[in-house]
């Protein structure tokens, strides 16, 4: 086991700290610690919270009784067994629901994690596999199917069989997951018996998978004799806007998660696991979600609160790759990003990264490495503020599907400021957010963020654009086009001529007609619609131009 992990090794001795010699006004803590450690008769536990007090200038040893044995100085505690343990968290470790899928994927990620004795890391986890879908899908059919049938429901059956294998092959109590399990089961007769899932029981319907993810995973850590503790988001600082399954993350978080995971650190180190995805609505006090792949803003944020090294997002992929995979397998991963190529990427549909996720890195300034846990020798890639672009053409290829576009023809009864101003102000009074935009003096053709739209039921979603539309043709001839996809060239924008000239090539010879085109304010984006049906083919003919 790793040495700077090796937080629960047992000791007959137990150092506690003694400032001055002394004189101390921490004495009441260390009077409580000794009460533990004799209380407990957890000798290791002890030992590890008295570990930070090493480095104070003079340590006690203690035997388990609470008999002071000797005194040391700090450089002779320095190299104890329990290494560098004084030190703080380093980075953050976010393992997504691929990694955790199995207890055989959490042994492997338990030792990934023990791999790296310099690190003492805080993991964020996602639920395990698919385990978000099955919650929600469960949801969906308890709306409809009778109390008496909730229990009854094939993907709760499957949670169930999940999380209950797991606890066994891991060999750990299973306790650790019925109280959920059952709490989960009575939630979905509440549903059923309700007749409705509202946003906010969606997200606390959802919360049970990290719950338990994060539960069993500290649990095992715990039984191998790794000293971890289990948070819940919502418990431990990670404050949002009430807007249920899509809540943004408040700066009030940064405090109150760094006050909550360093304090509790320094008094009792030991490896935080916390629940990736799930935040606490500042007004509600709701358990709230941050969007599906939501994980990897919660490990981002943690990175920011405690100003960690690095955070580290370890994915089922070799790093961020050329394009989407499973539109062409030979895509490569790219090995620097900085973070906002990153940043667009994500918002523009690469489901590698959440949209939201480099924002606090890029605020704390903190490196974020996208590893694959199933390959963790492949270097990944490393995303910072700035990154050598002499020789970068094009990095990635994205697409976004199903987006709806608008065709907003001006009848020139307003003036060209006033008809931009119109168009937008109907926007915002809708709450519908724009992606891609291209003016002319008379016209805009914009698309419309469909992740806003999603977020709604499919009835409201049609009633809205009819609403949009209606609203637009006060002051303009709209034409309304569906089925359409974005596909983001992500790259070098200073050479953008090269990079058009080279995707319009693509794009002829393929016979597609690209609908609209826009560079706009981002460096390192160009977006091209095309219809939907032509655009996977699209993907894989520009890969090739530009990456083989
Ligand atoms: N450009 C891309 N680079 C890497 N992966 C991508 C890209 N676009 C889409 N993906 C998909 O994203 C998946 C990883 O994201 P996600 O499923 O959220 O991982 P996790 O659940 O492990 O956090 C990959 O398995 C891959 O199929
Ligand atoms: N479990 C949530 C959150 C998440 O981040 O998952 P993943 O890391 O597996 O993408 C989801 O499926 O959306």
């Amino acid at each position: 086991m790793a040495a700077g992990l090796q937080f629960s090794g047992v000791k007959t001795l137990c150092p506690v700290s003694l400032r001055g010699g002394g004189s101390s006004c921490c004495l009441p803590v260390r009077s409580q610690r000794l009460h533990f450690a004799s209380s407990v008769a957890s000798v290791a536990e002890f030992t590890n919270a008295s570990v930070r007090s090493c480095c104070r200038s003079r340590v006690l040893r203690v035997s388990c009784d609470g008999r002071v044995v000797d005194v040391l100085d700090k450089k002779e505690t320095k190299n104890q067994s329990f290494g560098e343990a004084e030190s703080q968290l380093t980075c953050v470790m976010k393992f997504g629901g691929s990694s955790v899928a199995s207890a055989e994927r959490m042994r492997e990620v338990a030792e990934l994690i023990l791999s790296f004795p310099n690190e003492r890391p805080v993991i964020v986890l996602s639920a395990m596999g698919k385990t978000t879908n099955k919650l929600l899908l469960a949801g969906e059919k308890a709306v409809s199917c009778g109390v008496t049938n909730a229990s009854s429901i094939d993907e709760l059956s499957f949670i169930k069989e999940l999380h209950l294998r797991t606890v066994k092959e891991l060999g750990i109590d299973k306790s650790t997951v019925t109280p959920h399990l059952e709490e989960l089961e009575q939630l979905l007769k509440g549903i059923a018996m309700m007749k409705e899932l509202t946003l906010r029981t969606k997200d606390y319907l959802v919360s049970f998978g990290e719950c338990m993810s994060t539960r069993i995973f500290a649990a095992y850590l715990n039984k191998i004799g790794v000293k971890a503790r289990q948070y819940d988001a919502f418990e431990v600082g990670i404050i949002t806007t009430d807007d249920f399954t899509n809540a943004d993350i408040l700066e009030a978080t940064y405090p109150a998660v760094a006050k909550r995971l360093l304090g509790d650190w320094d008094f009792d180190p030991a490896i935080p696991i916390v629940t990736g995805f799930l935040g606490k609505g500042w007004r509600s006090c709701a358990v709230t979600t941050l969007g599906r792949g939501g994980s990897d803003l919660t490990a981002t944020a943690i990175g920011k609160a405690l100003g960690l090294r690095e955070i580290q997002v370890w994915k089922d992929v070799d790093g961020v790759l050329t394009c989407d995979p499973n539109i062409y397998p030979r895509a490569e991963p790219v090995p620097y990003l900085t973070f906002d190529e990153a940043a667009e990427l994500a918002y523009f549909g690469a489901q590698v990264l959440h949209p939201q996720s480099m924002r606090p890195a890029r605020e704390g300034d903190i490196p974020v490495r996208v590893k694959n846990s199933y390959n963790p020798e492949a270097p990944g890639t490393l995303i910072t503020r700035a990154r050598d672009m002499s020789k970068a053409v094009l990095t990635s290829i994205v697409l976004k599907r199903n987006i709806t576009m608008l065709d907003i023809v001006s009848t020139r009864m307003l003036g060209q400021y006033g008809f931009l101003a119109k168009v937008f102000s109907i926007f915002e009074d809708l709450g519908i957010s724009v992606d891609v935009v291209a003016t002319s003096e008379v016209s805009i053709s914009l698309t419309l963020d469909p992740s806003k739209l999603w977020s709604r039921e499919l009835i409201q979603q049609a009633s809205e654009l009819d609403h949009v539309v209606e609203e637009l043709e006060k002051v303009a001839v709209v034409n309304l086009l569906q089925h359409r996809s974005i596909i983001s060239l992500i790259g070098n924008v200073q050479r953008s001529s090269l990079i058009l000239e080279k995707a319009f090539s693509v794009l002829r010879t393929n016979g597609v007609n690209v609908q609209m085109i826009s560079q706009g304010a981002s460096k390192v984006n160009i977006s091209l619609v095309v219809n939907d049906n032509e655009a996977e083919q699209c993907v894989r003919a520009l890969h090739s131009a530009f990456f083989e």
